[in-house]
């Protein structure tokens, strides 16, 4: 294709324009791709094409800032410009110290919601900070590109001047919503694919992240421009919604006072120094106020004609104002006004007005805080404790390990019943036949081997608090009758009483099994299911969580903080690889204990494949080359062992490790330690001192 553009003479201008490309038009070629066509040129010519109707303006433009600002290499498909010394966990960390932490979780929760709406479209939606690199990453990007994994995760840097042009790293640029199609794309890598991004703005006009569609239909671009503007819409609402200030808050009318009717859009906030400190973009659109800068910071009495004293005046009598919209000829604006005042422990969602772009001066509110915060556990802690202000029942679903019981702890602690008690029963680990007598209590004598004095049920203990039944799934079918009764009547009946006694309990269930389908197979009643199933929150395994390596880097940070570890130990670049890869059938329970382990046995700050232990690399599929390798050298390493082949492995060496793995994971407990090592604690003392190892968590800490 290119060679035959080249042999093409009217595509290039003759005489003093020799090698430029001409109009699409005066070739009357037609149907032509004709990115296609101007991208080939710009391969072979190493120019961007300028002043021509190949590709649209905005393309074009973005080329030529590729060539000539960013020097990029033309015609080629090549890897995001990144420093070759960067490590794996410098690129996790790296897009957080461009974005407010409070900001940038309240958005990744946000995208997780909004994920759901795209469950079947086969896109990737992704959220960078402002400057273009990638801080949440959700679905199908490697289903999209197998190729592309370098570009298709959390860390990487999409920036125009990194990647070329491309819908997320321009937006960041342009400050506006942007989207490529196929070959419009500077980079060949993402010729494939349609790209779209848009600049989310917090209350105050800067902006603060960019949400992005990725997906493998080229012609789709346009498409999801469409969404991520909708999208746009809801989170800029949301940021606006965590927005408190002391002064007041103003939601516009769109009419007049006769015409405009019910319909109430926009709002902004005044402060008490009468400035304008916050608007969302309908308020900026009624207000025709093109850009924010127009309006935010500035005297509301100079800007939009309203002053504080008839803010005051209009607040105290439930009156409404009128404001002046700059654009429109000084058109008249209705607004009601509500006095505010600023909540204390929000966080804060002020931006700064920070220009994208490396170097670019910052608000302190974008400054890295090093709080990681958990998306999918803040939002599901967010809906939960919705669902318990109003009493409806929640039913939390997810494989062993996900932290069903973590949320639960944490919906405890900060929700409104955080005071009362919290009352955990495990339906799977309670004998069948003690069961009902640990939820209902019982009566003094009532049974054999019952307390004299009897005892208060579950139900009971957890009155005005939360009961959370957890392994609900494996409740036998009779008890489970009892316990919808209970539910239903929220009176319980201790065994051998007939007082029923009144309990205010919120129940919370959980359950790694499919209860759908216990029901269909009569194994759970379904009366039950909908009595607990008020709403469902599925905690997602670890390996479908695109941001798991960020959470493995925060779970490595406090398992090294639960170890006493003082010295900051990372791990290289090869154990990061086969942690994104690891199916981690355990999910954090299992992360936890692993992290944990290497810590233990590692020898220097560095962490090494061969550190990690040898049953969770013989988890891996076989298509992790490092990691079956290493997998096959510690079995190797183990056999060695096994067969006192000491020329190929340091007997003494392997000893030391398991003896401090099993101290660090007893936590300094000798007697656990010996028992899990098989040993008595004489041999164990024995070798620890022959280790130089002591019993407490200084053990682990680096030599
Ligand atoms: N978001 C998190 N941050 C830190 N630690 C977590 C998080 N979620 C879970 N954990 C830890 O992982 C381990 C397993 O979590 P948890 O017991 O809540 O899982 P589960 O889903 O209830 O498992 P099971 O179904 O087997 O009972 C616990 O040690 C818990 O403290």
């Amino acid at each position: 294709m290119s060679d035959f553009i080249v042999r093409q003479p009217c595509l290039e201008r003759e005489g003093a324009f020799a090698g430029a490309l001409c109009s699409a038009e005066a070739t009357g070629l037609y149907g032509v791709d004709r990115p296609g066509v101007a991208w080939d040129w710009m391969k072979q010519t190493g120019q961007a094409p300028c002043g021509v109707d190949w590709v649209r303006p905005l393309v074009a433009d973005a080329w030529m800032r590729c060539v000539e600002d960013h020097a990029l290499p033309t015609g080629l498909d090549f890897p995001p410009r990144q420093r070759q010394s960067d490590g794996f966990v410098p690129e996790i960390d790296a897009p957080s110290r461009a974005a407010s932490g409070a900001v940038a979780s309240h958005l990744s929760a946000m995208i997780y919601d909004l994920g759901s709406l795209l469950d079947d479209a086969d896109v990737t939606l992704l959220l960078a900070d402002a400057a273009g690199r990638v801080i949440h990453l959700l679905d199908s990007g490697r289903r999209i590109w197998a190729g592309g994994m370098q570009m298709a995760r959390i860390g990487a840097d999409w920036r125009e001047a990194s990647l070329g042009a491309n819908g997320v790293g321009t937006a960041a640029l342009l400050r506006e919503p942007v989207a490529f199609a196929g070959k419009e794309h500077f980079n060949a890598a993402l010729h494939r694919c349609a790209t779209a991004g848009c600049p989310i703005s917090g209350p105050d006009g800067g902006i603060v992240a960019i949400v992005g569609v990725i997906c493998d239909r080229p012609d789709a671009a346009r498409l999801l421009l469409g969404f991520l503007k909708v999208a746009r819409r809801l989170l800029e609402a949301s940021l606006f919604e965590r927005m408190s200030c002391d002064g007041f808050l103003l939601r516009l009318r769109c009419g007049d006072e006769a015409g405009g009717g019910p319909l109430s859009a926009g709002r902004l906030f005044i402060a008490q120094n009468g400035r304008v400190c916050g608007a969302d973009r309908d308020a900026l659109d009624i207000l025709g106020a093109g850009d924010a800068a127009a309006i935010l910071g500035k005297d509301a009495a100079a800007t939009i004609g309203v002053d504080l004293a008839a803010l005051n005046a209009a607040s105290d009598a439930a009156d409404i104002v009128t404001l002046v919209a700059r654009g429109g000829g000084g058109r008249a604006v209705a607004a009601e006004v509500h006095r505010t005042a600023k909540r204390r422990s929000a966080p804060t969602v002020s931006s700064g007005a920070s220009p994208a772009g490396e170097g670019a001066p910052r608000h302190p509110a974008n400054a890295f805080d090093g709080a990681w915060s958990d998306s999918v556990l803040d939002s599901a802690l967010r809906k939960a404790t919705g669902l318990q202000e109003r009493n409806i029942s929640i039913l939390i679903t997810g494989e062993s390990g996900v932290g069903k019981d973590h949320l639960v702890r944490r919906l405890h602690a900060s929700g409104p019943r955080k005071d009362r008690p919290l009352v955990a029963i495990n339906c799977a680990a309670i004998p069948r036949e003690l069961i009902e007598s640990e939820l209902f209590g019982y009566e003094g004598g009532s049974f054999t081997g019952a307390r004299a004095k009897g005892k208060a049920g579950k139900f009971v203990e957890a009155d005005k608090g939360i009961l959370f039944l957890d392994e609900i799934g494996d409740m036998a079918l009779d008890l489970q009758a009892t316990l919808l009764r209970v539910l239903d009547s929220s009176e319980v009946t201790p065994i051998g009483s007939s007082k029923p006694i009144r309990v205010d309990v919120r129940v919370v269930a959980a359950t790694n099994r499919s209860l759908q389908e216990m029901v269909q197979k009569g194994a759970f009643r379904r009366d039950l299911y909908y009595r607990l199933n008020g709403v469902q929150l599925r905690l997602p395994s670890l390996r479908e969580r695109p941001d798991r390596l960020r959470l493995l880097a925060h779970l490595f940070r406090l398992e090294q903080e639960a170890l006493g570890v003082t010295e900051t130990m990372c791990f290289e670049d090869d154990v990061w690889r086969v942690f994104d890869r690891h199916p981690w059938p355990g999910n954090i329970r299992e992360a936890r204990n692993v992290l944990r382990s290497s810590i233990a046995v590692a020898r220097g700050k560095l962490i090494a494949i061969d550190d990690l232990p040898v049953d969770f690399l013989q988890e891996l599929n076989a298509d992790c080359p490092g990691a079956a390798e290493a997998c096959q050298s510690a079995s190797r390493d183990a056999q060695c062992a096994q067969q006192g082949d000491e020329t190929s492995f340091d007997l003494a060496d392997w000893e030391a490790r398991a003896v401090r793995f099993a101290l660090a994971s007893s936590n300094g407990n000798i007697a656990k330690a010996a028992r899990n090592l098989g040993i008595t604690r004489a041999t164990l003392y024995h070798k620890m001192a022959r280790f130089g190892l002591r019993s407490d968590k200084r053990i682990i800490s680096k030599r």
